[in-house]
């Protein structure tokens, strides 16, 4: 008998490796991209400057962003090959689904898969970067029986993103809290997707491998797909006054509702407050009180009956949706962005490998014998 071994299911409270792409610290209830808090960054820089940062550890200068910019806006484009793949799936796939389908043609497409230089990976990086939204605003836009827009090389990444799904470029309020959200979903240390990306490179696979199994790791309800899972949970309550009743109902069924609780954060996500006041600006864009009533009166149940409090993916939510975005869109939106991170872990990994292998404790049958009557 083996003695029993302190098992950390889910890998709870394991450190497993350094990184010095984020550092999310729930006691200061704090999130910093390469040393600069994200609340500082989502108030002053655009995400294409993040996204620089996130990549290369500074921000960029004016003529590192002018040439950044430049090249991003070239990438935008669409083979044709990849709107095929996307033309020939159903438009009852999930859009996760297609958007992890197109990355896989992209990387099967690419020539350069195996090159897994830095230089190399950021190029793959930025031109994913580039092309997801692409990707997202047509899936979006095919499932509404609506034609592709192309990219315009005129508008920075948030202002073309929008204009590629709707056809036109929304309000400066609209565009700011799009590009907030970008800034804040784009990284969060070893979050379940980008360990995924990252355990995929360990074993010196390509890059595209590991963003195709990390927006599988994101699809999830307890991870990306929570965003999604606010809206359908909001569609069953209905109004504010019926939050009491309802949470009730699913708290004595024992559900986890969700855009609530944190694997790290145990009393708040440092990101909400900012999600939530691009939130407000949208609330007052859209003449939206009635959802907000809603927003509010679960926040502060859940604060009341568990002392849970929400994720990032709670604000998020209800800023897709006003802003126009299907409910299946939100969580290829989070793609867009965790792009980001995952593909800065993938290189950091790369620069810094081990194999990542963890152990196990057998607790199947002990050893045993094939009767001999089986082979006969
Ligand atoms: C961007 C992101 O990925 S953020 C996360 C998005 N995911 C969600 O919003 C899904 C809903 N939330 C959850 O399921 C969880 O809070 C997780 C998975 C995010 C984190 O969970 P863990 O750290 O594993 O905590 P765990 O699930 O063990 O919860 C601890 C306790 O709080 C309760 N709890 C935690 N989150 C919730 C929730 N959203 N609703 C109801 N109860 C909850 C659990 O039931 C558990 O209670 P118990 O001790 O009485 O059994
Ligand atoms: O850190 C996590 O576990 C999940 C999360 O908030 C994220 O990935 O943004």
């Amino acid at each position: 008998m083996t003695e029993p071994t302190d098992i950390k299911k889910g890998l709870a409270g394991v450190v497993v490796d350094y990184t010095a792409i984020s550092k999310v610290n729930p006691d200061t209830n704090s999130l910093l991209y390469r040393g600069y808090p994200v609340q500082e960054l989502a108030a002053q820089c655009d995400f294409e400057e993040v996204a620089y940062l996130l990549w290369h550890g500074e921000l960029p200068t004016d003529a590192q962003l002018a040439e950044f910019q430049a090249l991003e806006r070239s990438l935008r484009h669409l083979d044709e090959n990849v709107k095929r793949v996307i033309d020939d799936l159903p438009v009852t796939a999930h859009p996760m689904d297609v958007v992890r389908t197109a990355v896989s043609v992209i990387g099967a497409n690419d020539p350069e898969t195996a090159n897994s230089s830095r230089d190399a990976e950021l190029q793959k990086a930025l031109a994913l970067f580039a092309k997801l939204p692409s990707i997202v605003a047509y899936d979006q836009r095919r499932r509404r029986g609506e034609p592709l827009i192309e990219p315009r090389d005129d508008l920075g990444y948030s202002a073309n993103f929008l204009h590629m799904t709707f056809g036109e470029v929304p309000d400066l309020v609209v565009v700011n809290a799009f590009d907030v959200s970008m800034i804040l979903y784009a990284e969060h240390s070893f979050n379940a997707s980008t360990f995924t990306a990252r355990v995929i490179t360990s074993t010196l696979s390509d890059l595209y491998s590991a963003v195709v199994g990390a927006i599988g790791a994101l699809k999830g309800e307890l991870h990306g797909g929570a965003n999604e899972a606010v809206m359908h949970t909001f569609g069953e309550i209905g109004s504010a006054d019926k939050v009491a009743d309802w949470l009730d109902a699913a708290l004595a069924e024992k559900r986890k509702i969700m855009g609530f609780g944190h694997r790290v954060y145990k009393n708040g996500d440092s990101r909400v407050p900012t999600m939530e006041a691009a939130l407000d600006t949208l609330v007052a864009e859209y003449d939206a009180g009635d959802l907000m009533e809603l927003y509010t009166a679960l926040k502060s149940d859940m604060q009341q009956r568990k002392n849970i409090k929400p994720n990032l993916d709670y604000p998020s939510g209800p800023a897709y949706h006003l802003m126009g975005y299907d409910t299946e869109t939100f969580t290829p939106l989070f793609v867009a962005s965790r792009i980001v991170g995952w593909t800065a872990h993938i290189m950091e990994q790369r620069a810094s490998n081990s194999l990542i292998r963890p152990l196990s404790e057998y607790n199947g049958v002990e050893q045993r014998t094939v009767p001999d009557s089986e082979k006969n």
